[in-house]
């Protein structure tokens, strides 16, 4: 319930926080709970979460210095006490030690008397393909937060958007350079999305895959391993797919073009979408799903694969991470698996699958069904 708070002209909630937000507004309680065992436990690791939030963005600089001093590249060769860390990077040893000591609480390194080696988390960092790469892409996204209020209000111009050209329209990507530096940072990262959409997904009783906006075709490489029967063909836009064949063998058609103004080609009885939605708004993603249908026979699968936001259920990953990341693009959105899902009913899909995640940081699946019957009939 609402009314309007006065001098603001703003709707005011009537009801005020929930009892459990009422009390920990109260300074008492928090010096009652940290006196009180069993409480005191959870106070504290509510205020250890409270201070992980506090700092994440430094925690994200620190990771940001480790990695542009190739300080964790070089513990992954040998073992370097911090003097040398810092002769190497050219960086005071005092300073070098207290970035040592921040990788050392992050877990990403560890000291035994004078020596840093690397630990697991620090070489799975390095391993891990493309998160190297987003951390290095990292301070344009930041300086489009650097005043975050602005950039709630949409008083900002983002950066962001510039990266990924094509929010302006399949013309917008015409430059071979800007394509190849936004495709490149696409694939690094796409192995670990093929691996958890080719568990995810049924491709039982497909034969023909269309991966459209497939990039340089990273994801119809690693369906190709996967499956190795299906015929595959990629589409995207031109400037994009041209350095799509070097990675693809030549039984994989290349289709260039645009699904904002060409119909996408008939013959495949499935297509996916694999982190191309949450780029565009809900009118581009409406005409996208419009133009699949048509494309796709009945009975055909639609199988969608991107990192969702939790809906009901805020998930700390997709809901903070990228859907600031696609408001900052502009025109994406991350939705939640009941948008989408809300989207392909709209577009008349049927049979759709309640979405699956191994790890909803890398990607949630869905997938859904032209109608078979209805469509038939048309056809008839
Ligand atoms: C975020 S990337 C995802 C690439 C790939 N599917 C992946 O997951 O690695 C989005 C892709 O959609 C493509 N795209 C954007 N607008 C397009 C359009 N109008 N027609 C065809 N492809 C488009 C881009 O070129 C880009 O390759």
């Amino acid at each position: 319930m609402t009314e309007t708070g006065l001098g603001s002209g703003v709707p005011r909630s009537v009801a005020g926080p929930g009892w459990a937000a009422k009390l920990a507004l109260q300074p008492w309680f928090h010096r009652f709970c940290s006196r009180v065992p069993g409480l005191r436990g959870i106070a504290r690791a509510e205020g250890e979460a409270l201070f992980e939030v506090v700092s994440g963005f430094v925690r994200s600089q620190c990771l940001l210095a480790l990695v542009e001093l190739r300080v964790l590249h070089r513990l992954a060769e040998a073992p370097e006490t911090t003097a040398r860390l810092a002769a190497l990077s050219a960086v005071p040893v005092d300073r070098m030690a207290v970035l040592c000591q921040a990788g050392a609480a992050l877990k990403l390194m560890r000291r035994k008397g004078d020596i840093w080696r690397l630990t697991p988390r620090g070489a799975a960092f390095l391993t891990v393909p493309g998160l190297e790469a987003m951390v290095r892409h990292h301070p344009v996204l930041y300086r489009d937060l650097a005043d975050p209020a602005a950039f709630f209000r949409g008083k900002t111009d983002p950066e962001l958007a510039g990266f990924w050209p094509y929010v302006f329209g399949a013309g917008g990507a015409a430059d071979p350079d800007l394509a190849a530096r936004y495709s490149d940072l696409m694939a690094d990262s796409q192995g670990l999305v093929a691996e958890d959409t080719l568990r995810l997904v049924d491709f039982r009783g497909i034969t023909h895959l269309m991966d459209v906006g497939g990039g340089t075709g990273a994801f119809l490489a690693a369906v190709g391993k996967a499956h190795p029967q299906l015929t595959r063909t990629l589409f995207d836009l031109p400037a994009v797919v041209a350095g799509a064949r070097a990675r693809l063998g030549a039984d994989v058609t290349i289709i260039p073009g645009s699904f904002r103004d060409d119909d996408l080609p008939l013959g495949a009885d499935a297509i996916s979408l694999i982190r191309v939605l949450y780029d565009h708004a809900d009118a581009t993603v409406t005409a996208l799903l419009a133009n699949v249908r048509q494309a796709l026979p009945p009975g055909g699968r639609l199988i969608i694969s991107e990192p969702m936001s939790g809906g009901a259920r805020p998930d700390p990953a997709t809901d903070v991470y990228f859907t600031v990341y696609t408001l900052a693009m502009q025109t994406g959105r991350t939705r939640s698996e009941a948008e989408i899902a809300g989207l392909l009913q709209k577009a008349g899909f049927d049979a759709i699958t309640p979405a699956k995640s191994l790890r909803p940081f890398v990607t949630t699946a869905l997938s859904a069904m032209t109608p078979a019957e209805s469509l038939s009939k048309l056809s008839n």
